[in-house]
């Protein structure tokens, strides 16, 4: 079996050396341009083209959560990976522990005021706050899959009210799940805080916008995980100007790294991460890769299929 494997910035040898541990039967290699020799499997990040293209391999894993970027190269370049080929992702493996602490501590930072009280010591102010009550602070997680399942659940135990929109319906004890375009507006009246937690794909692209943004609650809170495209941040801005948000918490954007001109950098209620929320555990990743491999090659199932028609 042989195995290649490419990512712009992840330590090939660390990663070659975890492989063959789980692996010890295959042959792994770093794919190096040029290199057109057999291989069975690809474990990837943004590939370039001529790395799969003509191959005739029996899976490729992508080496993160989101298939958005590889998906919009593979719709420039179909003859890269044709639809005979399979295309896995990363489901959770670390992903959706680093979620939930990233969720947690932003929500009890906003529920506890620490904003505010942060914007009294500036002015060094002793100044006690009436307290926000939790029945005023739902939770509200766009996109209930793996990882926003798990950031549901890690809320639970803070006592918010919780509520999810999916494209199904879902069953997460404690959440209240609402699901497709038609009820969007039910799961957004009275959310608090919206946690975005979809894939990027053509029908979720801009979808928090001026239009959703107003029809949360007011002092409202938006904490962005996924992609920076969700977002169209002129309307993010303005919602914070109005006083429809009261802040907001962004980890991803629609530029990476976000261009120093950019009005977030300067916006006293924006709080940025650098795309760090959750990334990928090189140890879990290869344990569910070559779990994964070792079924394809038994003939069994294998979860985390991405599908190309729904784009995630
Ligand atoms: N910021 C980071 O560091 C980081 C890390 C990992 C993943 N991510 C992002 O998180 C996203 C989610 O990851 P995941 O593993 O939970 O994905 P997932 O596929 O398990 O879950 C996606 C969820 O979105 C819902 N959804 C998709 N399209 C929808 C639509 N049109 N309408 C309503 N609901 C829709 C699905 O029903 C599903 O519940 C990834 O696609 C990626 O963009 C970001
Ligand atoms: O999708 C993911 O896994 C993360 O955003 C890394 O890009």
């Amino acid at each position: 079996m042989d195995i290649i494997f490419y990512h712009p910035s992840f330590n090939n040898n660390d990663w070659i050396r975890a492989l063959r541990q789980a692996l010890p039967q295959a042959n792994i290699r770093a794919w190096t341009p040029g290199d057109n020799a057999h291989a069975d499997y690809a474990l990837v990040w943004h590939p370039p083209v001529e790395m799969l293209k003509g191959r005739q391999l029996k899976a490729v894993f992508a080496l993160g959560a989101g298939v958005d970027s590889i998906l919009s190269q593979l719709h420039a370049h179909p003859e890269m990976l044709p639809e005979s080929i399979p295309l896995f992702r990363l489901e959770d493996t670390g992903m959706g522990l680093q979620m939930q602490e990233y969720a947690v501590s932003q929500v009890l930072h906003w529920f506890r005021r620490f904003d505010d009280y942060q914007a009294l010591k500036q002015q060094a102010k002793w100044q006690p706050l009436e307290e926000y009550e939790r029945e005023d602070f739902t939770i509200g997680v766009l996109g209930a899959g793996v990882l926003g399942t798990k950031v549901a659940e890690s809320l639970r135990q803070w006592g918010f009210p919780l509520r999810s929109w999916s494209r199904s319906r879902k069953n997460i004890p404690g959440v209240t799940s609402f699901a497709g375009g038609e009820e969007l507006p039910a799961f957004l009246h009275g959310t608090r805080v919206l946690i975005n937690l979809l894939p990027n794909t053509p029908e979720t692209t801009g979808i928090i916008n001026r239009a959703l943004l107003n029809q949360l609650a007011d002092n409202s809170y938006v904490i962005n995980l996924a992609r920076g495209v969700h977002v169209v941040e002129g309307d993010l801005l303005a919602a914070l100007e109005s006083g429809k948000l009261k802040g907001a918490m962004l980890d991803v954007f629609s530029r990476e790294p976000l261009p120093s001109d950019n009005p977030l950098w300067a916006h006293p209620r924006v709080a940025m991460t650098p795309h760090m929320a959750a990334t990928t555990r090189r140890s879990e990743a290869v344990a569910f890769i070559a779990q994964a491999i070792q079924r394809i090659e038994r003939g069994e199932a294998v979860s985390g299929r991405v599908d190309r028609a729904r784009g995630y």
